[in-house]
């Protein structure tokens, strides 16, 4: 099976569902986990510097077997490698750990302090081929005026939170203005359970022969917005792909539409995000 794609704002076709992978220890389990997914149809992952398994997801990629220009990798800068030099050497890093000559989608990661050098090192990087597109992720409108009048070129993309409870409504008109695409991070709310147990939700899931995650990124889907839904159970991987044999109507994409509530489980825009993001993730713990 081949996955749809979607065309970005600098002519790159991205596929629009693809495998993400936080929260997937680098004991084994992102290399299994991604070679899973690819063997079932995947061809787009997502990761990042701060998930700490990009080693495991290029050595699953390089094994697959799957020429390298049928497969999309993100990755992410961390915000500890903001500033022209420092972004420029992270994005070597990147690189060196995903064992890849390019990176297809890299993004800045969480919108806080050098933006914009890290901004005009990823850029770059993109004129010398090292990444073949750059975006942005987790910028708010709010963040999106402080930041993006400031860069010369457009992103192409901007990962946020998103899924039925939290769908994005301020943010979808301005990205729309400027052709950027809207990933969703969390597609499925990681898992949450009244979620997944809305009655529109299951009623669809019966009509369809569907299971609930199918029916959310399907709608999704629908709605333009790429998705990489995570998992390590071979068949919620296998499943969460299985989702382009059905087409909800109008009126049922209306129906889920009505599920927003306006708001996720993470606020870029609350005060203290980028020291409690810091004290998370430390990327140069090793150094
Ligand atoms: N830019 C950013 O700041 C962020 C980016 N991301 C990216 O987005 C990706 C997706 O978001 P993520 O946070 O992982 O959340 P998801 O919405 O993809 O949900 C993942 C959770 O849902 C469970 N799950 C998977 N499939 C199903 C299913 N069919 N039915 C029920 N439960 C299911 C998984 O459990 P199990 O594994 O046990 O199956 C896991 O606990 C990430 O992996 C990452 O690549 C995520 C967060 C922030
Ligand atoms: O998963 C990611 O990519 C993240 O950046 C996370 O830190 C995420 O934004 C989060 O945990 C927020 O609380």
């Amino acid at each position: 099976m081949t996955t749809p794609t979607i065309q970005l704002n600098d002519g790159h076709q991205i596929p629009a569902i693809g495998f993400g992978t936080f929260q997937i220890p680098d004991d084994g389990t992102t290399y299994q986990a991604v070679k899973d997914a690819l063997a079932a149809g995947y061809r787009h992952i997502d990761t990042a510097v701060a998930y700490f398994n990009e080693d495991e997801v290029g050595r699953a990629v390089r094994n697959s077997g799957i020429p390298r220009d049928q497969i999309w990798i993100t990755s992410k800068l961390w915000l500890q490698d903001f500033g022209y030099e420092a972004a420029s050497r992270a994005i070597d890093k990147s690189l060196q750990q995903l064992g890849l000559d390019y990176i297809d989608l890299y993004l800045i990661h969480q919108p806080y302090g050098d933006v914009p050098g890290a901004w005009r090192a990823m850029e770059d990087a993109k004129k010398a081929g090292k990444l073949k597109s750059i975006g942005v992720s987790n910028m708010t409108p709010k963040i999106w005026n402080q930041f993006v009048p400031q860069f010369t070129t457009m992103p192409s993309v901007d990962q946020v939170e998103f899924n039925p409870y939290f769908q994005q409504t301020e943010l979808r008109a301005i990205l729309k203005a400027h052709d950027v695409k809207l990933e969703a991070w969390a597609p499925l709310g990681q898992g949450n359970q009244d979620l997944m147990h809305e009655p529109v939700i299951t009623q669809l899931a019966e009509k369809y022969g569907k299971n609930a995650g199918q029916i959310i990124l399907r709608f999704e889907n629908q709605e333009g917005i790429v998705v990489f839904p995570k998992s390590v159970h071979e068949a919620r991987i296998k499943s969460n792909l299985d989702i382009f044999d059905f087409d909800l109507t109008a009126d049922e994409v209306a129906q889920l539409r009505t599920l927003d509530k306006g708001q996720g489980q993470h606020d870029p825009d609350a005060p203290g995000v980028k020291e409690m993001l810091l004290g998370a993730f430390d990327v140069h713990a090793n150094d």
